[in-house]
């Protein structure tokens, strides 16, 4: 693959988003976003399943100032593999104002550990997404888990909904608090009471380790409307789904912009008017405090917290 030759179909992020309408609490944390590049200093791993365009730290910052967000959690894109330097390297350069989440490998090394804990790393993503990459056997899997429970960490998990019930055993093992990236990936097409996602939840209630990501309906979303030409209400099909979880588990859940947004080819969406999403699925200004500001405070700077 080509360093610089984008998947095609590839759309590149929001150039000029709004400014969102609602006015996000003080201290607002994006807790699920990315960092691309830029290629030419951080090249993308040879094993990734795609090219994007570059996003760089500064251009994610300018958008948290932009969004009116305070703090960022830069989760390692797979398109860079277990080369952590671009995240590590905006993490660092963020004056504490970001903190990270990596991938590793078994062969990592207890100093490696460290440094990436100094910079600000707080957890590590497993990913079983075959799309995206070659899935981790699970005894390797497990073995990271129990080491980086040694530094107060967490484990971070991206799967899709068929693969659940082949992964509850395993993610009910995690010695960690687990993090479920956009609720596991539901099929919105599917009832929101409906078994399917009534599985997740389920998992949620079994586990009070389990966290929830309510973020990314512009990929879950079959029918809109798009988060475009200053649609405030967008995404009604994913609010039920979103809702019954900020609502049942008001002091699990996380939200994230996951800018610069990977793999969309069907639309991207405006920025600001994502951040207007989240008064659909946290209608209260407690619920988004806690979505918001408490909960990711709680998992990445508990120090502050
Ligand atoms: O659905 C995706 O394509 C996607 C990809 C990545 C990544 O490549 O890391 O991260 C995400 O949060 C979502």
């Amino acid at each position: 693959m080509s360093l610089s030759v984008k998947t095609p179909g590839w759309l590149d992020w929001h150039p000029w988003p709004a400014k969102p309408v609602l006015q996000l609490p003080e201290g607002a944390v994006d807790a699920h976003c990315h960092v691309f590049g830029p290629a030419a200093e951080f090249p993308f791993a040879a094993e990734r399943k795609y090219t994007p365009c570059d996003a760089s730290k500064q251009q994610l910052f300018a958008l948290r100032d932009h969004l009116g967000f305070s703090r960022n959690v830069i989760v390692q894109a797979t398109c860079h593999g277990a080369d952590n330097r671009a995240m590590v390297d905006a993490c660092k350069t963020s004056g504490g104002k970001a903190r990270g989440v990596a991938t590793v490998r078994r062969s990592i090394t207890d100093q490696e550990l460290q440094e990436l804990h100094l910079a600000g790393v707080r957890g590590v993503r497993f990913n079983f997404v075959k799309r995206l990459v070659d899935v981790t056997p699970q005894d390797e899997l497990q073995e990271i888990a129990e080491r980086i429970a040694a530094w107060g960490w967490h484990v971070v998990v991206y799967f899709e909904a068929q693969d659940l019930p082949e992964l509850w055993p395993f993610l009910r093992r995690l010695p960690t608090p687990v993090v479920v990236d956009h609720m596991g990936r539901p099929d919105v097409g599917q009832a929101a009471d409906g078994p399917e996602f009534g599985m997740f939840l389920q998992l949620m209630h079994e586990s009070d380790n389990l966290w929830c990501k309510v973020s990314c309906p512009e990929r879950l979303s079959l029918t809109g409307p798009q988060a475009l030409h200053g649609e405030r209400r967008a995404y009604q099909d994913v609010v039920p789904f979103a809702r019954r979880v900020v609502e049942a588990f008001p002091s699990r859940v996380l939200w994230g912009t996951d800018w610069p947004h990977p793999n969309l080819k069907g639309h991207m969406p405006d920025d600001g008017l994502l951040v207007d999403f989240i008064a659909q699925i946290a209608p209260t200004p407690a619920l988004r405090h806690q979505l918001l500001v408490d909960n990711p405070m709680r998992l990445y700077w508990p120090e502050e917290a």
